[in-house]
């Protein structure tokens, strides 16, 4: 799109004959080239040509079909088309032949045909030159003013077309950009090849060598193309959503206030929706910063088709950004009395957690800031982190959202994807706040010890920037790209344990651990929590179905296993089903007029009441059932089936080699049996079950001690000899063998359970134990005290041993628990002994072999 005044075609120019299209200075045209003479021309002019001279060609159009060429030259066209060929393409397929793409310099008149085989060459004229047409400046005043005037009114008319056409389109794009500096006289041509126009037409701007003749016959031309893409536009006005491919005209920029009459009313319809968004943009109070951001998308929305990929989503950005609540945010309306009030009748027990929430409440009212460490509720699944959380918000009147973060293994996750990304969106932060509202709710940050890291970043560094209140406060969401601040936002995490939370995030929340709950503190939640909550779900009355607590405790120690409550509140959920069953069919029967006779029930009733068929059975269904249902025993089975756990403890302890240790996971506390037996061989140790180091280790310590107090306690090998490692082999193995146990806990146990094995006496079947073990058999400190007493509680187990540094800890313990229990406080192994064994250890066997095998029951 250069101007054709600053070059000089060679005088004399080989002639490529065209039959279809007609190339314009200014132009770029592919001509395909299969005739004899075009072939020629390529072959030795612009394939073995190396000077750029030797690619200029000039083109002239013939209207004689090729498909008819003879030896004989056709009458050629007096005004051709000076062209580069920028490109030659080659192809055997269908025939040989090759494509080139041509720019059209400048026109030229064949003055004289030098020759004509195998390819034409003439002596031409060029006819563009500069100077030619700078007459916009020459002598001739009424010339020059007659130019100028055709010039001006051509520009706008095209100003107009070519805000009119379609900018996806590149060529388009590239003429708008260059519309203002092309010069003037370059116009015609450059306009003429761009709309439609036929071959004739274009033949006669061809033939206009004169600048004003140009400008007269184009102009029509390009009257008419208006007028027909305006004509499309309305057409095409009732389906809006269309892909239109004609772009609004612009508003402003240099077009002429009569101009914008040319907008469609569908035009109208899509600037008023960007209007519309903008007037939300400005009235959504965000923050200078994202106004302006918002302001300059807007700009690109409003040039944009809607058919481009890129108006959805600077759309869909623009929606969330008005969306989002900058400054919107709800009152806190604490009151600490309440909140104690609301967070005791939401939970039963957890004093303790209860406590520090409340004094975190306080403390946040009376500094009115959020500025503090974040709270982390940690404990096993079940006990009430999440449902904490949510009554925290309720206490605060605060909207409440919760962040699931399990498996969570990218950092755009949390932080969003750039815009760049097909498909990218914002992060769990900013959608949580689009989703409730306002800048100030509850984020439950839950599983956060389940974050993992992946080749996408570790979305745990993300959630520092997010928790930290010194940064929080211009959280820079990638997708957003401007910040937001989240300082109003009270965040509040949970897990199930410590051990896998990233060291740095772990630095800025305060843990709270949330232990399990002994049987007693589950029945009372069952009945004040779980049991009416579960009757509202199924629709149920309390005077429709009743629980005793004696069921529920049945419940929780027969059917489930768990250190918090959602187990049975499934079991009681199950129950409630069964019995929602029942009573819907026990109010068809008393619907149906069959079932109408009062004596007939009566008798129903007393059969139900002997407890023959309190529910699963075969009650005769055409009869109601007696109200209220209550669940026994019996029933109990029938809905449930049969007790998934048994008391087992007693019946596993009745061999010599086998004691029970107590175990702490994330998921609450457990009892844990350990086992070991003997067999010739020559002194190998074999440890299975799945063991971390700590363990094993554990088990050489164990072993070790063993064999140096052998003498004192009177351990023998099987031959009855001294060292009871000699010429015997030792198999320790730790049940549950798919679930990987480690940790240093289970010292006293294996120590124990060898003794026993050694010594070939039985361990007392009611006791548990814990404690790390030395080599020269102290009683080390263990964590979980809590959790491992109330499993060991659970289990029904009397006597629990443990170090007598963890003394302190059974004060967390629930009285009735400790009163239940009897405590052994260790501080050496002799003490573990004594206490793990009927009678002491150190006095003699009473009766060493054969080992009478008896039962403890
Ligand atoms: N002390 C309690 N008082 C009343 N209801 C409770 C108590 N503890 C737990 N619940 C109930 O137990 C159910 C499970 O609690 P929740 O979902 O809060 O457990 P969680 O500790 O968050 O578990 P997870 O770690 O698996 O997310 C809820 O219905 C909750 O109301």
């Amino acid at each position: 799109m250069s101007s054709s005044g600053d070059i000089r075609i060679p005088s004399r120019l080989p002639l490529l004959l065209t039959h279809e299209g007609v190339l314009l200075p200014g132009s770029t045209m592919r001509v395909s080239v299969d005739t004899a003479r075009n072939m020629q021309l390529v072959r030795s002019r612009l394939l073995k040509g190396t000077s750029l001279k030797s690619t200029i060609i000039g083109v002239v159009p013939n209207s004689r079909d090729p498909e008819h060429e003879t030896e004989e030259l056709p009458a050629l066209h007096s005004i051709g088309t000076a062209g580069l060929a920028v490109q030659v393409v080659g192809s055997n397929w269908p025939k040989p032949h090759y494509t080139l793409l041509i720019t059209g310099l400048c026109r030229f008149r064949v003055e004289q045909l030098l020759r004509e085989r195998p390819f034409p060459v003439a002596v031409v004229q060029q006819l563009d030159k500069l100077e030619q047409y700078a007459g916009l400046d020459s002598g001739d005043a009424d010339v020059s003013s007659e130019l100028g005037e055709l010039s001006q009114r051509f520009y706008e008319v095209a100003l107009q077309l070519v805000g009119m056409l379609d900018i996806s389109v590149p060529v388009v794009a590239k003429l708008r950009r260059l519309l203002d500096s092309l010069p003037r006289e370059a116009l015609p041509d450059v306009l003429t090849s761009m709309i439609h126009v036929s071959n004739k037409e274009k033949l006669e701007i061809l033939d206009a060598v004169s600048l004003a003749e140009r400008f007269k016959k184009v102009l029509p031309l390009l009257t008419r193309q208006m007028e027909g893409l305006k004509l499309l536009q309305r057409t095409r006005k009732p389906r809006l959503d269309d892909d239109r491919r004609i772009i609004p005209i612009r508003k402003g920029g240099g077009l002429a206030p009569g101009q914008l009459s040319m907008e469609d009313d569908g035009e109208e319809e899509d600037s008023d929706d960007t209007s519309l968004l903008e007037r939300r943009v400005r009235g959504s109070n965000m923050p200078e910063a994202a106004l302006r951001v918002c302001l300059k998308e807007l700009k690109r929305l409003k040039k944009m088709p809607q058919s481009m990929p890129e108006y959805a989503l600077t759309r869909n950005y623009l929606e969330l950004m008005v969306e989002l609540p900058w400054s919107k945010s709800t009152t806190d309306c604490l009151d600490i009395r309440a909140a104690r009030v609301l967070l005791d009748s939401d939970h039963y027990a957890m004093e303790k957690l209860k406590r520090r929430v409340l004094e975190y409440l306080a403390v946040r009212q009376l500094r009115n800031s959020l500025k503090g460490p974040i709270l982390c509720f940690v404990g096993p699944p079940g006990v009430g982190k999440t449902s904490v959380g949510r009554s925290i918000a309720r206490t605060l009147g605060r909207e409440f959202h919760r962040i699931a973060l399990g498996g969570v293994c990218d950092q755009s996750d949390i932080r969003g994807h750039r815009r760049t990304y097909v498909g990218s969106m914002p992060g769990r932060i900013i959608n949580g706040l689009k989703a409730v509202g306002v800048n100030n709710p509850v984020f439950l940050l839950d599983e956060v010890d389940k974050l993992t890291k992946s080749l996408q970043g570790d979305p745990a560094a993300a959630l520092l920037e997010v928790l930290d209140p010194e940064q929080n406060h211009s959280f820079t969401d990638h997708y957003l790209n401007v910040p937001f601040d989240l300082s109003q936002v009270l965040f509040i995490a949970t897990a199930n344990t410590t051990a896998t939370i990233p060291p740095a995030l772990l630095d800025r929340m305060e843990v709270l651990q949330v232990p399990g709950y002994t049987q007693e503190e589950k029945v009372e939640i069952a009945h004040r929590h779980l049991i009416p909550h579960q009757l509202e779900q199924h629709g149920l009355t309390p005077q429709q179905v009743q629980i005793p607590q004696d069921t529920t405790l049945d419940i929780i120690s027969r059917y489930t296993r768990e250190a918090g409550v959602r187990t049975l509140e499934r079991k009681i959920g199950a129950i409630c089903r069964a019995v929602a069953v029942k009573v819907a069919e026990g109010h068809k029967a008393t619907k149906t007029p069959s079932s109408s006779s009062s004596s007939e029930v009566t008798t129903a009733q007393e059969g139900g009441n002997k407890g023959e068929e309190p529910i699963g059975g075969s009650v005769d269904l055409s009869l109601p059932p007696e109200m209220p249902i209550v669940i026994d025993c019996q029933a109990l089975k029938d809905i449930l089936g049969p007790p998934v756990f048994e008391m087992e403890v007693s019946e596993r302890l009745t061999l010599p080699g086998v004691a029970i240790g107590l175990a702490w996971t994330p998921l609450g506390g457990e009892i844990m049996f350990v086992e070991a037996s003997r067999m010739e061989g020559d002194g190998q140790l074999t440890l299975t079950g799945q063991l971390g180091d700590i363990m094993k280790e554990s088990a050489h310590l164990a072993i070790s001690w063993l064999r140096t107090n052998a003498k004192a306690y009177q351990l023998t090998n099987m031959a009855g000899g001294p060292d009871p490692l000699e010429g015997t082999d030792v198999h320790l193995h730790f049940p549950a063998g798919a679930v990987t146990k480690d940790g240093p806990s289970a010292g006293v146990t294996i120590v124990t359970c060898l003794a026993s094995l050694f010594s070939g006496r039985l361990v007392r079947s009611d006791v548990a134990m814990t404690g790390e073990i030395t080599l020269r058999g102290l009683v080390l400190p263990v964590g979980g005290i809590k959790d491992k007493v109330l499993a060991a509680h659970r289990a029904g187990l009397r006597c629990v041993i443990l170090p007598k540094r963890n003394e302190k800890d059974l004060e967390e313990i629930p009285a009735h628990v400790r009163a239940d229990l009897q405590f052994v406080a260790t501080s050496c192994l002799a003490e573990v002994l004594d206490a793990a064994f009927d009678g002491g250890f150190r006095g003699p066997a009473p009766s060493l072999a054969p080992p009478p095998v008896l039962s403890k029951l």
